[in-house]
């Protein structure tokens, strides 16, 4: 039991009452003192806890923001790069066959990648796509494209070839045998409108590919579009690998024959294998709407003229067109006879293959001819506006000799522009029906 205050202190009462006065104000004072010292201790200690739980909120939010902008790059569909994007990656990666290939689709959801995709994964092959969705031409027929590989199971990635750190995820999750690069800006005439888009995907694009395709261990074998532009003002016909190819006429064309060197330098610094194909005037269902056959099939439906270039002195322009199916089984070949890189991790460890293949038809057949074609399948005639060419890139003809990818890749084109066209026009229209009302935000 505590003393009272009368036994600590003396009785001297005056002074003892001022003492006990003093005392007890000191005693109260004190009491307060303490008393508002620990309730500021409270305070502060209240405050400290404030500020931290308010900052580690922010770094939540931070790391949370952080996270959702890492993803967002990578989502398609309402999926994010979380772990059922992986699953869904793993997934189509899956090979179904005994030696089958894992193979990563650039432009995936574009034309030939569209057909290349279902080809490889009928086959048992696993494969996974990867597309930016850009809007050179109407993006709702890649995505019908994309809905008609995800009915086969085929998960393509939507990002782009730029994005390294996309591209190092997607080689953490599958140990790709093969990459089918198909992803570029595609078209002749669009390169004097947007030159930049060219540098963005057939330079830029395709070097960060490599750079990752390079450190990948195991490297893998890489096949990639080239295209028939590269022999540019070239009049020796039929067009040969072995032909000068440093004429090119149009940025388009500089760019592939710019990417023609490019991976010959991975080649030989890293031990990538290469094969460079070079595609002339490729057509079908599914095909790209930018292109004459396709753009012409759609005015002369709707009525409207189409403009027919001709080349000087009144020739005809001609082109190799060559139809998807072929081209397919060019790529495939490819694939299946491409030898292995010969590095590691960045570092070659033996000479690799480097190869490049015309897949053209070997036939030419001019732009009029293309027309009647079209005009009878159609059933309809076309307004055709002649024109001289405007120098914007073309070429007056293109003519592929095949003989080396016929030898060594068993390449055979066996579909002839009339029955391309009659399969294109049967596609077409199931597609758009005949007022091809899905497709008219494509302007040309
Ligand atoms: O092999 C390639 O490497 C390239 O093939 C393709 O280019 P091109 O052969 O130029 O095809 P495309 O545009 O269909 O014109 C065909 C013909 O129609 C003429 N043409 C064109 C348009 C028009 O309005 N009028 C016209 O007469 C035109 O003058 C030409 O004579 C791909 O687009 C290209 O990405 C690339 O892959």
């Amino acid at each position: 039991m505590p003393p009272l205050e009368e036994e600590l202190f003396p009785s001297t009462p005056g002074k003892i009452k001022i003492d006990r006065l003093h005392h007890n104000m000191m005693n109260r004072t004190f009491h307060r003192c303490f008393a508002s010292t620990s309730t500021m201790f409270l305070w502060a200690l209240f405050l400290i806890a404030l500020t931290a739980s308010y900052l580690s909120f922010q770094g939540f939010v931070a790391s949370g923001s952080r996270y959702l902008q890492h993803t967002s790059s990578w989502s398609h569909g309402g999926s994010i790069g979380g772990l059922h994007w992986e699953k869904q990656i793993r997934s189509s990666a899956q090979i179904r066959r005994s030696n089958g290939l894992s193979v990563l689709v650039t432009g995936a959801a574009g034309f030939v990648g569209t057909h290349v995709s279902l080809a490889l994964q009928k086959r048992g092959d696993g494969v996974v796509g990867i597309d930016n969705f850009n809007d050179y031409y109407d993006p709702s027929l890649k995505k019908a494209r994309r809905a008609m590989l995800e009915s086969h199971r085929i998960f393509i990635v939507e990002g782009d070839i730029n994005d390294r750190r996309l591209l190092a995820k997607l080689f953490d999750i599958v140990a790709f045998t093969h990459v089918m690069h198909l992803a570029a800006q595609a078209g002749v005439r669009y390169a004097m409108e947007n030159p930049n888009s060219y540098i963005h995907s057939n330079i830029a694009g395709l070097v960060t590919l490599l750079e990752q395709c390079k450190s990948a261990d195991p490297q893998p074998a890489i096949v990639w579009a080239s295209s028939s532009s590269v022999y540019g003002l070239n009049d020796k016909v039929p067009f040969s690998e072995a032909d000068q190819t440093d004429q090119p006429a149009s940025l388009y064309a500089a760019t592939k024959k710019a990417g023609e060197e490019i991976t010959h330098t991975y080649n030989h610094i890293y031990g990538l294998s290469i094969t460079g194909l070079r595609f002339f005037t490729v057509y079908g269902p599914w095909g790209r709407p930018d292109m004459a056959y396709f753009s012409f099939t759609r005015n002369i439906l709707q009525g409207k003229p189409i403009t027919v270039y001709r080349g000087k002195n009144r020739v005809d322009l001609a082109r190799d067109f060559t139809y998807i199916d072929d081209i397919v089984k060019g790529c495939v070949a490819s694939l299946d006879t491409a030898g292995k890189s010969t590095g590691s991790g960045g570092k070659k460890k033996g000479p690799a293959p480097y190869r490049i293949y015309n897949l053209g038809n070997t036939s030419p057949v001019t732009v009029p001819a293309l027309v009647s074609i079209l005009e009878k399948n159609l059933k309809m005639k076309a307004k055709k506006n002649v024109m001289e060419m405007p120098g914007n890139g073309d070429v007056p003809f293109t003519h592929a000799n095949i003989s080396l990818a016929q030898r060594e890749l068993g390449y055979k084109p066996r579909t002839d522009l009339s029955t391309g066209l009659r399969k294109f026009v049967r596609w077409y229209l199931s597609y758009y029906g005949h007022n091809h009302d899905k497709g008219n935000s494509v302007n040309l």
